[in-house]
């Protein structure tokens, strides 16, 4: 027998083994199936039917969760995922498989002297409760992250399970300890593996390969502040995301019952990342895109960057504060009443006057209109008591007060404000002019006023937040929608955990009191944003990744100052991630040099990968540069099995577009919105007008997506 025949049979001998292991569990989660479907016919409707036992209940909970993984993926890569063989230290350690360890669990499975530990998506025990795959996030599967060959803590070997559907496909070995003998070693890289797979255009889990630096960032405590910082491509987004599963894991009540939110640069990067934690069986956390965080307003719109850097600075939340104290455009500027035969009349100047007194009693305008009927009558008293003889106070208050024409004026004078009304009102010059008072010169007060005239923007969202602040609520009677929010805490039972799912439904956009928010791409948020931000998580831990070196937005200092005051006083733990696993080494290297010239401190990655194809640099007449980016396009599909990216100017983008292969595979996107995300192949469109109009920054985001072929077509403008 040759060698590599030898390894074959090893390796089958090998993950026939395993597959016994996977048949074991998908057994498991047959019975599992047939108890909930029993369950549900029972009918849990009662909640006074038999009291089912914790175990009974958790068994449920998994089979739902492990439900939930298969569904997303018919591909779906199986529950299995890893193997721990670990040194047996004697110790009486205990293996959480779940969330709710009973109060005696017993020890790993042993094989003689050493332990085997399955590691799956979730935890799994058999009916006697012995463990049959533990939760990744329990600390029992930790050393399958963490372990090294310089520390394995008791690892001898670590096995990476591949599967497809509950069919075990590859075995991929470590062996931490070479002392160890007689330990069959197969495979090779379950990582580079994984690296090199091709794109799809939805990120993948990771939770085969985390990385050990990774998986402290996952694994922080919950508390305060996480900061992970790192360049393009180091996993900042997928870390952040296996971080929100962990959290659930640990204190399922505390963070399913108050909520996670992940907030993302754009709709196109939500849906980016949708599935991930899905695939983790976690369904729970709220995703928003920035454009979609005021409630009823959904966009993606972008002003030009001059427009969003003021929107985005300070200098607004002035403004906006005056502007939420501007009369109402149209309300009316004179009031005439009779009473008791006379005329009593207040002009513009005078209603003028009495509403800079009600605001300057500090309330909020929209809880203010009882205070603004008062003034009214204050101001109708004044002129009546020279004119009309034998005033009583109490009654001229309660039969003026009370009449429907002077109610009907207060509704007019006095009008409940939405923001999304105040804001377009902004776009007249004078008023916005007015609001301003100086803050800004001519041109940045014409920029402004011109873009409120058209369709809300992403940057519009962060302000429109504001003005809801600022005009305030009309008092409400507390709601059925409340309530059933306060009840989402007490979800417990297997019924409620089955059949009353989806908490996100009973939070709005404006929800504010969640338990974690996980921000991706923070080094582009605006001051405006992070007090958006702020409002949202008043009483939560953050997670924050980004990374300073593709940041678009032209004021750092505001916008630290602005994200310390939104994350409040709590620890701080920070991460850095230092391995780019997304480009090749050729592409990145070329990308750090790019970037480098410009920003010296960029936080430069090192990226392990070689594929030995370089970025190719075509200099086309400027008169063909669509057609030849177009034709690259048509080449790159034919060199890589998955997805192309486009990235082009979005001014551009209608042109190129008929000019693009009609293949799903080819995806055009402008700079801005090609952060966070990654392509097989990229083919960049007029890189030197990218960096001039977007920033070099922005053009290191651009050079830094492409995980295989990097083509870059640039106008040869000699
Ligand atoms: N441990 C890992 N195992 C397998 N793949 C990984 C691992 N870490 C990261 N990746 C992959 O590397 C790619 C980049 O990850 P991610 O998008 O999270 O990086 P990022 O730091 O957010 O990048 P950027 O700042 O450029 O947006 C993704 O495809 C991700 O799945």
């Amino acid at each position: 027998m040759s060698g590599d025949d030898r390894q074959l049979s090893v390796r089958d001998t090998e993950m026939a083994a395993e597959q016994r292991h996977v048949d074991v569990v998908y057994r498991r989660l047959a019975e599992l199936r047939d108890a909930a479907a029993g369950a549900q016919r029972a009918g849990y409707g009662h909640r006074e039917a038999t009291v089912p036992g914790a175990q009974f209940e958790r068994d449920v909970f998994v089979y739902n969760a492990a439900k939930r993984i298969a569904d997303i993926d018919a591909q779906h890569e199986g529950l299995v995922f890893g193997r721990l063989d670990l040194r047996d230290s004697g110790d009486a350690d205990r293996v959480d498989a779940d969330e709710r360890p009973p109060a005696a669990a017993p020890k790993d499975v042993a094989e003689g002297e050493v332990k085997v530990r399955h590691i799956g998506r979730l935890g799994l025990r058999d009916s006697d409760y012995r463990p049959l795959l533990i939760d990744w996030r329990a600390p029992a599967a930790a050393p399958f992250y963490q372990a090294t060959a310089a520390d394995p803590q008791g690892v001898i070997r670590r096995r990476v399970i591949r599967c497809s559907g509950q069919r075990v496909t590859d075995v991929t070995d470590d062996l931490l300890d070479p002392t160890e003998s007689g330990y069959a070693v197969v495979g090779d890289g379950a990582l580079m593996a994984a690296l090199t797979r091709r794109r799809t255009g939805r990120m993948r889990d990771i939770v085969a390969t985390i990385q050990a630096e990774q998986d402290a960032a996952i694994r922080a405590p919950a508390r305060g502040a996480t900061v992970i910082t790192g360049g393009p491509g180091t996993g900042k987004t997928v870390v952040a995301l296996h971080r929100a599963a962990y959290l659930l894991y640990s204190d399922r009540r505390r963070f399913e019952g108050a909520g996670i939110l992940i907030v993302g640069p754009s709709d196109v990067f939500m849906r980016y990342i949708e599935r991930v934690l899905p695939s983790l069986g976690e369904d729970t956390a709220a995703l928003y895109s920035l454009g979609d965080l005021y409630p009823g307003v959904t966009t993606d719109r972008r002003d030009s960057p001059s427009v969003a850097a003021i929107k985005g600075g300070l200098r607004m939340r002035k403004v906006l504060s005056r502007a939420a104290r501007l009369a109402p455009a149209g309300v009316p500027t004179e009031l005439s009443i009779v009473y008791k035969g006379e005329v009593l009349r207040l002009a513009r100047e005078e209603l003028a006057a009495l509403r800079t007194q009600v605001h300057a009693k500090g309330m909020k305008p929209n809880t203010a209109k009882l205070e603004a009927g008062r003034a009214l009558l204050v101001g109708l008293w004044r002129k009546a008591k020279p004119i009309v003889p034998d005033l009583v106070p109490a009654e001229f208050s309660r039969e003026l007060g009370g009449r429907n024409e002077f109610l009907a004026f207060l509704d007019r004078w006095w009008p409940m404000q939405s923001p999304v009304d105040v804001l377009p009102t902004l776009a007249d010059r004078r008023r916005l002019a007015e609001a301003a008072q100086g803050a800004f010169h001519r041109g940045e007060l014409a920029e402004l006023a011109e873009s409120f005239g058209k369709e809300f923007t992403v940057s519009d969202v962060p302000l429109l937040d504001e003005l809801d602040q600022l005009l305030g609520r009309e008092p409400k009677q507390p709601t059925r929608q409340v309530k059933e929010h306060q009840g989402v805490q007490e979800l417990t039972t297997i019924q409620d955990r089955m059949f009353t799912r989806a908490p996100r439904a009973h939070r709005g956009a404006d929800y504010s009191e969640y338990a974690h928010v996980i921000v991706d791409e923070a080094q582009d948020l605006s001051p405006m944003q992070w007090r958006m931000l702020g409002r949202r998580g008043q009483i939560a831990g953050w997670t924050v990744v980004g990374d300073a070196a593709q940041s678009s937005w032209p004021d750092p200092a505001e916008s630290a100052a602005a994200q310390r005051a939104a994350l409040g006083r709590g620890p701080q733990h920070r991460f850095h991630l230092s391995t780019n696993y997304r480009n090749s080494a050729e592409i990145f290297d070329y990308a750090a040099e790019v970037v480098r010239e410009a920003v010296p401190d960029a936080d430069i990655p090192d990226a392990v990968r070689r594929t030995g194809v370089a970025p190719r640099l075509l200099k086309v007449p400027a008169d063909t540069l669509l057609t030849e980016t177009a034709a690259q396009a048509g080449r790159a599909l034919s060199e890589v099995e998955g997805v192309v990216g486009v990235i082009a100017d979005p001014d551009r983008h209608s042109e190129l577009a008929e000019r693009l292969p009609q293949d799903d595979r080819v995806i055009l996107v402008g700079p801005l919105e090609s952060k966070g995300l990654e392509y097989d192949a990229v083919v960049v469109c007029d890189f030197p007008g990218l960096v001039e109009r977007f920033t070099i920054r922005v053009g290191y985001v651009v050079l830094t997506r492409a995980t295989q072929l990097l083509i870059q077509v640039d106008p040869d403008v000699r």
